[in-house]
């Protein structure tokens, strides 16, 4: 459904406790699937080494997402062990977030903001917690960024009117149970994506995950 909406990169989530995560074997049948008609993005928790042999041997994909507590250190040291791009997700809810960033930045390829996990949620990311998105407006980074959390087809213009983000990342927000997707909400979330995009004359892309 994401290849067919035109989404730039597609996303693979290999964190256990997650709905939507995903063994090796089905990641090797889906990999196969996109044949280059998006990049594909492999989501990991804190994962180690062993575990990311074993994701990219499966899934071959073009970027790793770091959507745990991983360390500048630790993203430099993926990036060399695997010569991939890596993508380090950090959790924005006050402007005093923004602190972290610089460690990060140019270290990662490219850096994304989601949204703190509310109190008690199991997972880092894909709870569709949304964060005030103004803090982000005048945003000046060397790395490209990505804007996550809470996005769906109804605010994903206005996040980027806020914003001017060169890329999103939609997880929850185009699913009709937790885990199961649904093909018109990502369509719909691509298009007004694109639409946002075109009429902001925003360079950039979405990314149902
Ligand atoms: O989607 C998951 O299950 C997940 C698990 C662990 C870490 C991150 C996860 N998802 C990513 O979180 C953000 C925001 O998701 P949402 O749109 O608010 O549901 C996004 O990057 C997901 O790919």
């Amino acid at each position: 459904a994401a290849l067919n909406a035109g989404a730039d990169m597609v996303g693979f989530v290999f964190f256990s406790p997650s709905p939507r995560h995903l063994s090796l074997e089905t990641a090797r049948t889906l990999s196969a699937q996109v044949g280059g008609r998006a990049l594909k993005v492999a989501l990991s928790v804190d994962a180690d080494d062993a575990l990311l042999d074993g994701i990219v041997a499966a899934l071959a994909p073009d970027w790793l997402q770091l959507h745990g507590r991983e360390t500048p250190e630790r993203v430099s040291a993926i990036k060399a062990r695997f010569g991939l791009p890596v993508m380090k997700a950090l959790h924005i809810s006050t402007r005093d977030d923004l602190a972290a960033i610089p460690a990060y930045d140019g270290v990662a390829d490219r850096l994304m903001f989601d949204a703190k996990p509310p109190k008690g949620a199991l997972l880092p990311g894909g709870n569709g917690a949304a964060f005030d998105w103004t803090i982000l407006e005048n945003l000046s980074l060397q790395a490209p960024w990505m804007l996550s959390g809470g996005l769906g087809p109804d605010n994903v213009g206005e996040a980027l009117r806020i914003t001017r983000a060169p890329g999103v990342d939609v997880s929850s927000g185009v699913e009709r149970a937790p885990g199961v997707k649904d093909e018109g909400l990502i369509a719909d979330f691509v298009a007004r994506a694109r639409a946002a995009v075109a009429l902001l004359s925003l360079g950039s892309a979405a990314n149902p995950a």
